[in-house]
């Protein structure tokens, strides 16, 4: 058995919404691979909290299940699910009502005792502030508790205001932790290391160089179980406002003082970075919108929900950062359900070389770029052109440079969740978003919302299983570019 970190006190983390989908599917399996690390400090319970009628072995059925399904085979190991399920327990409460608290608080009360609190809010935001004020009429927020956020934080602007002012009431900033699991993948946090900890990326990384930025992330599946909530929120909230705008800051933000360091001075100097670009995009209104944007839903959308609905199940949009970096360079995002594959990418794709060498040679150059592989198959590629060998003429071929995870590092990349429950364990925020960086993505999108609701623009129909609707092709082609590596 791994001995437990002793570094830290022991944590009592609470899930409201314990038996739900998110739970059971991502934040008990990153638990438990922390408990086969022996990661989790000793002492540290884990609580869910949901309206179920469970007692606690019947909650750790359910969450045994769980590991079952959703962890890797080759990681369950009895001695960690034994442990992991002692520090497991279950509290029957509805967070909505201001009944049976009282519960909650003599299982956290914990007297004279070092301990760390976090309340991670796996529940729709509308709960968020209730809960709040429950737990601060309980004396159960002290300066070492912390929240955690689940996405979305309201459904636009003025909503997810309404959220983080309630939760604000009650917890500081640097106790709320808002999640955004795409900044746990180790690929997307290695690109950092790859722009910041290397010289040869930073002099090319500008308009004078940079012809492009693409960002895809592509599902190959459906709303599955979450379509009442999807139905409300549509592609554009669910995944643009948060994730694919984070991504887009980390390829476009400038470099910071530092990433990492003292708990309590490096966290804002990545998010102020990622404000910054955040607050230079070119706000998209009015018939902009229409130019810059496309909606898509897939055919069979209606029919897996089991009613009619106009909500978009692919966005495709082109975004400009007005700064003296990127001024005039398009980003172009995508993101959709039940198309082809599964991928998420990044691709930097750098302008010709300002004179052509090789006018008597075969073949032809293809202009530079960096791929990043978020997934599948974590890694990167450098695309560029190299000499077919052989005597006689020049020759160009296209190649490649690349790095695979897969082949280089021995360790397994962990999961999103399980990297950042640790962080929230440990109270390091760099990978949480900051209050002002939700509202500034809220502020960009929402006059695209807007726009789309007062032109009642439905979305155009996809088959399953395709790249998208071609009008997405069509936002590129327009400016004489293509999507990478999306064959219909
Ligand atoms: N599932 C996912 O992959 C992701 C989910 N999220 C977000 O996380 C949140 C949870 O999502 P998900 O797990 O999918 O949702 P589910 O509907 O699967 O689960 C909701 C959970 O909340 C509990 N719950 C609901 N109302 C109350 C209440 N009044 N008091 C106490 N518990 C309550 C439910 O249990 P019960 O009904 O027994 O009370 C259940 O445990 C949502 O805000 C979602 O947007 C974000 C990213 C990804
Ligand atoms: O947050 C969300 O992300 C998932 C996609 O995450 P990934 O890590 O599998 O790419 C998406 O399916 C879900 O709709 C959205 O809420």
């Amino acid at each position: 058995m791994i001995a437990p970190d002793l570094t830290l006190p022991p944590c009592d983390f609470t899930v409201f919404g314990g038996t739900g989908d998110l739970a059971l599917r991502k934040l008990l399996p990153g638990l438990y691979e922390q408990e086969r690390r022996g990661q989790l400090p000793a002492g540290t319970r884990i609580i869910g909290v949901s309206r179920s009628p469970l007692d606690d072995a019947r909650y750790r059925d359910l969450v045994s299940q769980a590991l079952f399904d959703h962890v890797a085979e080759d990681h369950l190991e009895a001695g960690a699910l034994h442990r992991l399920m002692t520090r497991v327990h279950h509290l029957t409460l509805d967070a909505g009502s201001a009944e049976g608290w009282d519960a909650l608080h003599g299982l956290l009360k914990r007297d004279g005792e070092e301990v760390v609190r976090v309340y991670y809010l796996a529940v729709a935001s509308d709960l968020f502030g209730p809960i709040c004020d429950r737990l601060d009429d309980l004396g159960l927020v002290t300066p070492q508790c912390r929240v955690v956020l689940e996405k979305p934080i309201g459904s636009d602007l003025a909503s997810s205001r309404r959220v983080n002012d309630a939760v604000g009431h009650v917890f500081e900033e640097r106790q709320v932790f808002r999640i955004d699991h795409y900044l746990g993948k180790e690929s997307v946090q290695n690109l950092l290391v790859t722009r910041f900890a290397n010289v040869f990326l930073e002099p090319i990384w500008n308009s004078r160089w940079v012809d492009h930025v693409q960002i895809t992330v592509s599902e190959t599946v459906g709303v599955g179980g979450r379509g009442e909530y999807y139905d409300k929120a549509g592609a554009l909230r669910d995944m643009v406002q948060n994730h694919l705008l984070q991504l887009l800051c980390l390829v476009a933000m400038e470099p910071p003082t530092h990433v990492g360091g003292a708990v309590g001075t490096a966290e804002d100097a990545v998010r102020d970075e990622k404000l910054k670009v955040l607050r230079a995009l070119v706000p998209l209104t009015g018939p902009d919108v229409d130019r810059a944007t496309v909606r898509g839903q897939y055919s069979s959308y209606g029919e897996e929900l089991g009613h009619p609905s106009t909500t978009e199940t692919f966005v495709a949009l082109r975004a400009e950062v007005q700064n003296w970096r990127w001024a005039g360079v398009p980003f172009y995002l995508r993101t959709g359900k039940r198309l082809g594959r599964k991928e998420s990418t990044i691709d930097v794709a750098f302008k010709e070389p300002p004179h052509a060498m090789f006018p008597d040679s075969e073949g032809v150059s293809t202009p530079n770029r960096l791929t990043i592989r978020m997934q599948p198959d974590e890694g990167m590629q450098l695309h560029l052109t190299a000499k077919h060998p052989g005597p006689g003429g020049i020759r160009l071929h296209p190649a490649s440079l690349g790095l695979t995870y897969a082949d280089t590092f021995d360790e397994r990349s962990p999961e999103p969740y399980e990297r950042l429950l640790m962080d929230v364990m440990r109270g390091i925020p760099t990978l949480f978003m900051r209050r002002d960086e939700v509202e500034a993505a809220w502020g960009w999108i929402e006059p695209v919302l807007e726009r789309w609701q007062d032109t009642a623009v439905e979305p155009v129909r996809y088959h399953p299983g395709t790249a998208g609707p071609a009008a997405a092709d069509r936002l590129l082609a327009r400016e004489g570019r293509a999507w990478h590596g999306s064959e219909r």
